[in-house]
Formats: structure tokens, C-alpha cells, sequence
């Protein structure tokens, strides 16, 4: 395309904060004229959970759009820099007069066309924030897949939901638009699952921060600010990595406050998910509101759950009517058996079509709960005594303040949410 006075607007790749427009560019253009009469060459990827294939565009092609009856040109470069490295940039060319409207509306379109595609192609991104490293997020859990109690379950999505729609809110009492979540109980319980099944319901990027790996306060500035909105920072067992102020290095407590402070001023819609499976290891004053909002108590497995479990692994959709349920029922009231154990046990099935195979699982099932019984697995509700946690009679705990000063603060919390419903 030629244009006698033509403009061109690079938009290079950027690490921490990322480009918006490069990002948006990378989802838009494959839903355009990506393959158009100049187009030599096309990236195709596909992965196994994907159903259809990825294009994408590559070096040295062009996509020509029109909008609002301006003609513009797409072109993609990767050039090598003399340090060895890959320079990405997009240059985007349209005649000068057009200027005006193309920064203050065509590249706003751009960036939100991406986020409507982003929404409605399901696909997430999973990135090491220490590493920069990117892969697709294609882990399959879901609210659906999840053994948990269908209370909580509820509270979790209603909890979401209403994060979700609190854009004014947020803004007009100037906070942060950001909740923080703690995932604490057993290895083997879900934890990791619920922060799948958390991202694949908000169609949220998860980004992975591993706290020992950072160095210094540079580091992890740079590691927050490649973080993007809409998106889950995932830091993993932070009662190991609590105390580091020894070593001279921040603690915890001083990372909340520098995140708070960062996407205050620069942060939308995040949500940060810690988890630990000791959270009596962890310093009160980290689990107050405004730091971890939500304390969510992912416990070994009820009857409840193992229904989800039942139907899923075995395609038994009413397994209150199995001669065995009240057995199971018994077994799992009084042993400690997490998910995971179970549904390692249940990947042993044959065919969950077979009813007799479904039948035989279950079987093996009871022998294996009285197993794990008589090696002398204490009930859950004593562990949980022996850890002052609050259990309710599901053995579930959610959204509990444990000293008076916290309650306080839920209070002004509630106060909030009052000025808002006014
Ligand atoms: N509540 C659950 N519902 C469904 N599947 C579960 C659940 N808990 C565990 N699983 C199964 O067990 C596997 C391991 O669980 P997961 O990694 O989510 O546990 P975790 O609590 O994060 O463990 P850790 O503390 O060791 O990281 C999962 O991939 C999933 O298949």
C-alpha cells in the first residue's frame, strides 16, 4: 500500500510494563486479513486442548485494515539486536491526516477488540514472572471439577463476581482494585486447582512469583510491573519464604506494601492468590483485609466433594442412591483422605462408561479410606482444633477474621460496601 504522506507508529515489545498495544496487536490482527494477497508465510500453532489451530503473524508480513474509512498497514518485524537478542515491533502506517483519529480511537479499538477476542477464545496465559516465561494456561479445572463443598463454592464465585463489577466502587473510594486470596490446608487438597478453576472462570493470565528467587527490591519492582490487568499473581507457599529480612532481604509484610503502593497507582482488576499449607506459621498482621481478603480452607475430602469426584472420574451422577454411600460416607467422615489420593485411585478405572467398572472403583475405594483409617489418620476437626482454626460444621472456613482488630476491619470494610449500595 503506498501513501503519499504516510505516518508510521512503532509499537515495540516491552518486558515490564508489557506494550498494550504490541499485545493487542499479537490477538487483533489473526481476526483481520491476516491472510491477504501479499502474505507469504503465516505462523500455525495447536496445542492438544485446543480445538481449532492458532495463526499468527510473522516477520515481514503485512495486514492492511480500514476503520472509519481510514486505510491503514500492519507490519510485523523481528530484527536481531547486537546483544544477540530478538527486537519485535509492529509498524503501522496510514496518511498523516488521519493521525488524530488513529491514536485517540483506532488504537483504543484495537486494545479493546483484544480483550473481547481474549475473553472469547478461552485462551489464558501461564508466565513466570522471575522468568519472563510464557506458555499457554491449559489447565482443566473448573468450579465444575473442583471437590469442595457447594457452599463455598458458591461464596467463592459470588465473592468473584462481585469483585469483578466493582470498577466504580474501587475507584471512587481510591483503592487499589485488587483481592487478595489465601488458599491454606493440606498438600494434595486443590489449592492448585481452585487458582485454575478461579482463572478459567474470569478469563484471567495467572503470573507465578516465586519470592525466594528474587533478589532485590529492583527486581521484584520489575517482576510486579510485567504483571497485566485482568490477571492472577500466584505466590506459592509464602510461609516459606517469610522470613528473609535475616538474609537482608524484604519480608512479606514490606512486598504487600510495595505491591499495594504499585497498583495503586498503575494496577486494575488483579487478584493475588497466596497459598501455604500452614497458615499458623504466618504473621497475623498479613492475613488482615486489604492484604488477604478471602482466607479459604481447602480441607481433605467430605462426602460432598466425593460426589463431585464420583460423577467426574466415574460418570456416577447420583451416587446418593450407591448401596455403598453410607459406607463411604462413614469412612470419609472419619479418615483423612485428600482429593488428590482419590483421584489417583479413581484414574485406575478401566471405563467410568462401565457400571460394573464404576462399581469395582468404588469398592476398591472403601478398602482403600479403611486402609488410611487404620494407619491412624486423626479426623480433620481435631487437626484443625490443634490449629485454632474456626471449622464449620462442612469443615469449611471462609472470610473469618480472627482477632478483634480484624473483625474491626471487616466492619469498615461492610461500612464500604454500604456507601456503595447507597
Ligand atoms: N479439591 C479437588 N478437586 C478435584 N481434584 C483435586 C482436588 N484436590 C486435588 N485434586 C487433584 O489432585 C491433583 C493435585 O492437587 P493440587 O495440586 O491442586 O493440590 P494442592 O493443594 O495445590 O497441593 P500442594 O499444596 O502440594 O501444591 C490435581 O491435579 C487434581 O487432579
Amino acid at each position: 500500500m503506498n501513501y503519499h504522506h504516510g505516518l508510521t507508529l512503532i509499537i515495540r515489545e516491552e518486558g515490564s510494563p508489557s506494550n498494550q498495544v504490541y499485545d493487542a496487536a499479537h490477538l487483533y490482527l489473526p481476526t483481520i486479513q491476516l491472510i491477504n494477497p501479499s502474505t507469504r508465510t503465516i505462523g500455525v500453532t495447536k496445542t492438544p486442548r485446543r480445538e481449532t489451530v492458532k495463526l499468527a503473524i510473522e516477520s515481514g508480513e503485512q495486514v492492511p485494515d480500514t476503520f472509519d474509512g481510514i486505510d491503514l498497514n500492519w507490519l510485523y518485524v523481528v530484527e536481531k539486536c547486537p546483544d544477540g537478542c530478538d527486537e519485535r515491533r509492529f509498524e503501522l502506517t496510514f496518511q498523516k491526516e488521519h493521525k488524530d483519529k488513529v491514536m485517540t480511537f483506532y488504537l483504543v479499538y484495537v486494545v479493546r477488540r483484544a480483550e473481547v477476542i481474549k475473553q472469547e477464545s478461552k485462551i489464558l496465559n501461564l508466565r513466570n514472572v522471575n522468568s519472563y516465561d510464557q506458555v499457554e494456561f491449559e489447565h482443566p479445572a473448573t468450579f465444575e471439577t473442583i471437590a469442595m463443598e457447594p457452599g463455598l463454592k458458591r461464596k467463592i464465585i459470588k465473592d468473584l463476581e462481585r469483585f469483578v463489577s466493582r470498577r466504580e466502587f474501587y475507584k471512587k473510594v481510591g483503592k487499589a482494585w485488587k483481592r487478595g486470596y489465601l488458599l491454606y490446608g493440606p498438600p494434595g487438597t486443590g489449592k492448585s486447582s481452585l487458582i485454575a478453576a478461579i482463572a478459567n472462570y474470569l478469563k484471567f493470565d495467572v503470573f507465578e512469583l516465586e519470592l525466594d528467587a528474587i533478589d532485590s527490591d529492583s527486581e521484584l519492582k520489575r517482576a510486579l510491573l510485567s504483571t497485566t490487568n485482568r490477571s492472577i499473581l500466584v505466590i506459592e507457599d509464602i510461609d516459606c519464604s517469610v522470613n528473609k529480612d535475616k538474609e537482608n532481604r524484604f519480608t512479606l509484610s514490606g512486598l504487600l506494601n510495595f505491591m499495594d503502593g504499585l497498583w495503586s497507582s498503575c494496577g486494575d482488576e488483579r487478584i493475588i492468590v497466596f497459598t501455604t499449607n500452614h497458615k499458623d506459621r504466618l504473621d497475623p498482621a498479613l492475613l488482615r483485609p486489604g492484604r488477604m481478603d478471602v482466607h479459604i480452607y481447602m480441607g481433605y475430602c467430605t462426602p460432598s466433594g466425593f460426589k463431585v469426584l464420583a460423577s467426574n472420574y466415574l460418570g456416577i451422577p447420583d451416587l446418593d442412591g450407591h448401596g455403598l454411600y453410607g459406607e463411604i460416607v462413614g469412612l470419609l467422615e472419619s479418615t483423612k483422605v485428600t482429593p488428590a489420593e482419590i483421584c489417583e485411585e479413581l484414574l485406575k478405572t478401566n471405563d467410568e462408561d462401565d457400571d460394573e467398572d464404576a462399581n469395582a472403583a468404588l469398592e476398591r475405594l472403601v478398602d482403600f479410606f479403611k486402609l488410611k483409617k487404620l494407619e491412624g489418620d486423626k479426623p480433620e476437626i481435631e487437626e484443625a482444633k490443634k490449629q485454632k482454626m474456626d471449622v464449620d460444621v462442612n469443615n469449611v472456613n471462609i472470610f473469618k477474621r480472627e482477632t478483634e482488630e480484624e473483625r474491626r476491619e471487616e466492619m469498615d470494610v461492610k461500612v464500604n460496601d454500604d456507601i456503595e449500595n447507597k
